[in-house]
């Protein structure tokens, strides 16, 4: 019997739609283990979320706990915890009002306001049991939010977008902290986020959907390393995608700066036949942008744009087309200027076509 949650060939249909919003989606998530549901908007991540939970009915297939069916459970009696984009806090409740709700120890005072003070411990909120909620920052709801949700000890714990009405600094932040929390407290959880890095960011495996359907689960190094198709490596992030070209084929000079250099650092999957899938950093600008390098590739400046302290230059290479290559801090050049690249194969994946 397999421990945790398993959804088992899933479908959510609604009503007056033409295409299953959920289409057979197996996923499991073991006892202990934080699982991100990623996708593009409208893929199906909030409708499984809900079959799970119990708050949309499933048009087929089966969500079970420990290997027992909860399908005709009612939502209240799955033990599954849930927490939404807005924590929807009881405005009439003060922090600790908030928090007790749903603790079975809530008719024993010490106990409860023991367990109200380490969960805001917790959530890196100590000492605002007396806070009135409509006081608080969006940050901060959300942080009493979770402690409320954590407070039964929920068995699962299935969050909904909990960041995505934060700004980008918290949103981060929060990310970590959130993290954090649910590998202290060995929570279960499954969390639907479209955001890859807050994914990455909180979660153990990283399940991608894509029109109702699962593409890939895997933990988010692997995944990154090895997309299993171009939409999973699109959707990451990754700019653009060149064939491998077989051993006597005339190809572009970047095409085997990449090839050379995916092989050098022992990339597997380069059969003819295969595709690299290139990230923002698969070129970086090679000794400050003048050519001449018997290594070198070069590429037309379009754009040049500063961020977090690094340069970016989108180029267009040769072969290859436009991709986003990386420049030391406060390095710069003038948009038409070609430019001195050299293949860095740390930004570039294989796939098997
Ligand atoms: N109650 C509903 N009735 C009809 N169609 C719905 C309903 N809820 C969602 N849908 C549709 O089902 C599809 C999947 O929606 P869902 O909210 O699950 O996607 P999502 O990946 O969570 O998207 P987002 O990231 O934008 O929230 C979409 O086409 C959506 O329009």
């Amino acid at each position: 019997m397999s421990d945790g949650l398993q959804a088992a060939d899933v479908v959510v249909r609604y009503a007056a739609a033409a295409a299953p919003a959920v289409d057979g989606v197996d996923l499991a998530v073991p006892t202990g283990e934080v699982v991100a549901l990623l996708g593009p908007s409208g893929c199906g991540k909030s409708s499984l979320l809900r079959a799970v939970a119990g708050l949309e009915p499933l048009s087929g297939g089966d969500v079970a706990w420990d290997g027992v069916s909860v399908a005709d459970v009612p939502v209240h009696r799955r033990g599954f915890g849930l927490l939404f984009q807005d924590g929807q806090l009881f405005a009439h409740r003060d922090v600790a009002g908030n928090v007790a709700y749903g603790l079975a120890e809530r008719r024993d005072r010490v106990a409860r306001d023991a367990r109200v003070a380490e969960l805001l411990d917790l959530v890196g909120l100590p000492g605002t049991q007396r806070r009135d909620v409509g006081t608080l920052s969006g940050g901060e709801r959300q942080r009493v939010a979770l402690a409320r949700a954590l407070a039964p000890r929920p068995r699962l714990l299935l969050l909904d977008e909990p960041l995505s009405a934060l700004d980008r600094a918290l949103r981060e932040r929060l990310a970590l902290d959130l993290r954090d929390v649910l590998v202290a407290t060995g929570t279960t959880a499954l969390f639907v986020t479209h955001d890859q890095d807050e994914a990455f960011a909180v979660a153990d495996r990283v399940a991608v959907m894509d029109a109702g359907r699962l593409l890939q689960v895997a933990a988010p190094g692997d995944l990154w390393a090895r997309p299993a198709s171009r939409r999973v490596a699109q959707f990451l992030g990754y700019e653009a995608f060149v064939d491998v070209p077989g051993a006597g084929d005339a190809v572009a000079p970047a095409v085997r700066a990449l090839v050379d250099a995916a092989r050098t650092a022992g990339l597997a999957l380069l059969p003819t036949g295969g595709v690299l899938a290139l990230a923002a950093g698969a070129f970086v600008v090679a000794r400050d942008g003048h050519p001449g390098g018997a290594r070198d590739v070069d590429g037309v400046v379009r754009v040049l744009r500063s961020r977090r302290g690094r340069t970016e230059v989108v180029v267009d290479v040769d072969g290859v087309g436009r991709v986003s290559a990386l420049a030391p801090a406060g390095w710069t050049c003038t948009p038409g200027e070609r430019v001195a690249l050299r293949a860095d194969a740390a930004a570039v994946a294989g796939l098997s076509g």
